[in-house]
C-alpha cells in the first residue's frame, strides 16, 4: 500500500478554540465519593487541535497551533509547545486557560473531567478569527478541533470554514454538540465526530451511517466517525446517483491503553491524507492505524509509531454500503 509519509507539505493550521492544560492522574483504582492518593501526575499542552498538531509533528508534517491563551496555564501551554519545537500563534485573552483531568486506573480505564472553558469577550473572538485568517495565507489545510468555550459566537466555526474557502484551503472539523451541525452546514472538506458525539448531535434510529449521511446532507463533503476499539466509518457522496458510499475499517484487536487523544491522531492522519491526495480507502486505513497506535501512547497527542507500522498492513477499508 502506498503511504503519504514522503509528501512535503506546507503548514497545517491547527485551530483550538478551547485549549486546555491536560492533567492525567494515575491511580490504582478509584470510586465516586472516596478520597484517593494520585500515584503520578502528567501535565501536557492539550485541547484537540493542540493534540492534532503534536501528532502531525511526530509524522513530520509542519503545523501551527492557533489558540486563545490566558493566565499562567495559557503561558505555560505556549511555552511548553514552543520548547517542543511547535509554531504557536497565541491570541492573548484575559480568561485563564482551562484544565482537563483524566483519571487512569490500573485497569487502563480513562475517566475524563473536561472544564467548560471560560468565556472570551467579543473583541477577543474577533482577534482570534483575524489571527486564523492571517495564518491561512501560509497554510495547506485548516483543522478546527474541540469544544467551544461558553458564550462563543454561534457562527464562529462557519466563519473559520468560510475564511478557509476564501483562502483556497480545505477545512477539517472535529467538534461536538450544536457546533457539529453548524460547522457541517458551512461545507467543510471533512468532519470527524466520534459515535457518541454523532448520536448526541443527531439522535435517530438510522444508525451511524444514517446519521453521518445527515451530516453530508447538511454540507460536509466527507464524514469520518471514529468508533473507538471498533475502528472507523468513512462516508462520502461518491455512491452514484447522489447516494452516499460507506467504508468501514475494523479496529485492531486487543489494543488496550489510554484512548484519550486517539480521535486527534485519527484527524491528523486524515488531514495528512487530504493534503497528500491519498485515495480515500487508504487514508481511512491510515487514520484507523494511527488512532489505534495513539491508544498505546501514554498521553493524548502522542502515538506509538512502532505500533502504527505494525497495525497498518493488518487493516483495510471495506465498502459496506
Ligand atoms: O472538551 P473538548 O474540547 O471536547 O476536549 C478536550 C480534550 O479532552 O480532548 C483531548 C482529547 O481528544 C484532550 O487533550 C483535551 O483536553
Amino acid at each position: 500500500m502506498s503511504r503519504p509519509t514522503d509528501v512535503v507539505v506546507s503548514r497545517v493550521l491547527c485551530v483550538t478554540p478551547n485549549p486546555a492544560v491536560d492533567v492525567t492522574y494515575r491511580v490504582g483504582s478509584w470510586a465516586p465519593g472516596a478520597s484517593h492518593r494520585v500515584r503520578d501526575v502528567l501535565e501536557r499542552p492539550g485541547g484537540k487541535g493542540v493534540n492534532v498538531a503534536r501528532v502531525l509533528r511526530v509524522l513530520g508534517v509542519p503545523a501551527v497551533v492557533v489558540a486563545p491563551l490566558g493566565g499562567p496555564g495559557g503561558d505555560w501551554l505556549a511555552a511548553e509547545l514552543r520548547a517542543g519545537g511547535h509554531a504557536v500563534r497565541a491570541v492573548p485573552v484575559a480568561a485563564a486557560t482551562r484544565r482537563t483531568v483524566t483519571v487512569v486506573d490500573d485497569t487502563g480505564a480513562a475517566t475524563a473531567f473536561n472544564e467548560p472553558g471560560r468565556a472570551l469577550s467579543e473583541d477577543e473572538w474577533s482577534a482570534f478569527v483575524a489571527a486564523v485568517a492571517e495564518e491561512l495565507g501560509d497554510a495547506v489545510a485548516l483543522v478546527v478541533s474541540g469544544s467551544l468555550p461558553a458564550g462563543a459566537p454561534s457562527d464562529l466555526l462557519p466563519r473559520l470554514v468560510a475564511a478557509a474557502r476564501d483562502a483556497g484551503v480545505p477545512a477539517v472539523a472535529d467538534t461536538s454538540g450544536p457546533a457539529l451541525l453548524t460547522v457541517a452546514g458551512a461545507g467543510p472538506a471533512l468532519v470527524k465526530p466520534n459515535a457518541h458525539e454523532l448520536a448526541e448531535a443527531l439522535p435517530g434510529d438510522d444508525g451511524v451511517s444514517g446519521a453521518a449521511g445527515r451530516l453530508l446532507a447538511l454540507g460536509a463533503e466527507r464524514v469520518v466517525v471514529s468508533l473507538g476499539a471498533d475502528g472507523l466509518l468513512g462516508v462520502d457522496g461518491s455512491g452514484g446517483s447522489g447516494e452516499s458510499a460507506v467504508w468501514r475499517v475494523a479496529g485492531v484487536p486487543g489494543v488496550a491503553g489510554n484512548p484519550t487523544g486517539a480521535g486527534d491522531a485519527t484527524v491528523a492522519a486524515l488531514v495528512r491524507g487530504l493534503v497528500a491526495g491519498t485515495p480515500w480507502p487508504e487514508a481511512l486505513t491510515d487514520a484507523a492505524a494511527l488512532g489505534a497506535a495513539a491508544v498505546l501512547a501514554a498521553a493524548a497527542g502522542e502515538v506509538d509509531l512502532a505500533a502504527y507500522e505494525r497495525f497498518l498492513p493488518t487493516l483495510h477499508a471495506e465498502r459496506v454500503e
